[in-house]
Parts: C-alpha cells; sequence; structure tokens
C-alpha cells in the first residue's frame, strides 16, 4: 500500500504498478467516495473531520480483512488508522512540500486538484501538516521511495523490487 503526502502522486504511482504487475488499484478515498456516496471535501464541510477519519478506520478494518494481491493508494491522513502494517507492505512515496505543490499548480487540472482537498486549502497549514507528517510516514514504511521529478515507471519498478527484496529477506 502507498502512503504520503497528498498530491505526492499515489495514484497514479498505483495505476502505474497495477499495469505493471497484473494487479488491480484500489483507492482509499475513493473506495469512502463512493461508500459515503460524497465527495470528500462535502464530509469534510458538512460532517466535519472527525467523520472522515472514522470513515477512513472502517475503511481500514474492511481492507485488512478483504483484500490481498493488490495495490492500494491512500489518503495522506490514512497513515494514522492503527491496523495499517495489518493491511500490506507500507510504501512510502517521498518528496519535499515546495516540489509536490510546484506539481500540482502545474497540473492542466490544478484548481480542480486543490479544491478536492480540504487540507489544502491554507498553504502554511498544509505545510505545517507535511512537517507533521513527515517522520509518521517514516516510522511507518516498511520502504521509502523518492517521487521528485522521476519517470512513475521507474518509481513503480523499483517499488516491485524493493518490495520483492523485503518479502525474500522475511521468508
Ligand atoms: N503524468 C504525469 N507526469 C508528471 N506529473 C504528473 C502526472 N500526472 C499527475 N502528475 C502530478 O502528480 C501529482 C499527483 O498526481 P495523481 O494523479 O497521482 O494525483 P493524486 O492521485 O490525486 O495524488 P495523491 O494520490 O498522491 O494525493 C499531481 O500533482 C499532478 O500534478
Ligand atoms: O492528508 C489528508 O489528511 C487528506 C488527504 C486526502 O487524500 C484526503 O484523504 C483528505 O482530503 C485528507
Amino acid at each position: 500500500m502507498l502512503i504520503g503526502f497528498m498530491g505526492v502522486g499515489k495514484g497514479r504511482t498505483a495505476r502505474c504498478l497495477a499495469d505493471q504487475t497484473g494487479m488491480f488499484a484500489l483507492d482509499c478515498d475513493d473506495l469512502i467516495e463512493s461508500y459515503a456516496n460524497k465527495r470528500i471535501r462535502t464530509i469534510f464541510s458538512e460532517d466535519g473531520e472527525p467523520a472522515f477519519r472514522e470513515l477512513e478506520k472502517k475503511a481500514a478494518r474492511w481492507l485488512e480483512k478483504n483484500v490481498n494481491a493488490s495495490v492500494i493508494s491512500t489518503g495522506g491522513g490514512f497513515v494514522n488508522v492503527e491496523n495499517i502494517k495489518a493491511i500490506g507492505t507500507v510504501v512510502y512515496l517521498h518528496s519535499d512540500f515546495d516540489s509536490i505543490i510546484k506539481s500540482i499548480k502545474s497540473h492542466p487540472n490544478a484548481e480542480k486538484k486543490i479544491k478536492k482537498r480540504p487540507l489544502l486549502q491554507d498553504m502554511e497549514a498544509a505545510r505545517k501538516l507535511y512537517n507533521t507528517r513527515l517522520p509518521i510516514y517514516r516510522r511507518v514504511a516498511d520502504v521509502e521511495v523518492f517521487m521528485a521529478d522521476r519517470p512513475v515507471a521507474r518509481v513503480a519498478e523499483e517499488i516491485v523490487e524493493r518490495v520483492k527484496m523485503l518479502k525474500l529477506k522475511k521468508s
């Protein structure tokens, strides 16, 4: 499963990994939106962030029980669910805050990409959140991969290789 800050590229890396491995990619944010039948920003504005975090926990319990042999991309705060390590191998996608924001802003759909993320509305608060989250991502991860300016196919190949090595070491 892929963890990391909003907009680092978990979604497109998961799709590329799915393509390379023949597995299906699931996205936790998408699962929650379809379960709640609401957009994430509507869940935040109508029900509040704690309600969203409860939905993340529910998704995490469901994933642990029911899903294997899949690539899972997660929301930026999913790292805080307590059973994350029981779901599968955790891969942290790393990039620095400024590169992440630069990449989001240069996307043709930048406005939409920012609008859909309630925690990206205030850039200074988002930077603080990044600084708080970084050590948590690093503590939880089994593998850390650098994203900055690398072709997504190379990143996905590195992930496949390193997860394979990790599993060999453990067996
Ligand atoms: N083909 C691409 N090449 C380079 N950068 C891209 C490409 N597609 C998307 N990006 C950039 O990578 C970032 C993440 O894209 P992605 O589509 O994975 O978004 P996401 O799934 O919403 O991100 P995340 O899941 O990490 O929150 C965005 O900032 C986007 O601008
Ligand atoms: O970093 C976060 O806490 C979030 C990231 C998004 O992927 C969404 O899960 C939601 O907007 C919260």
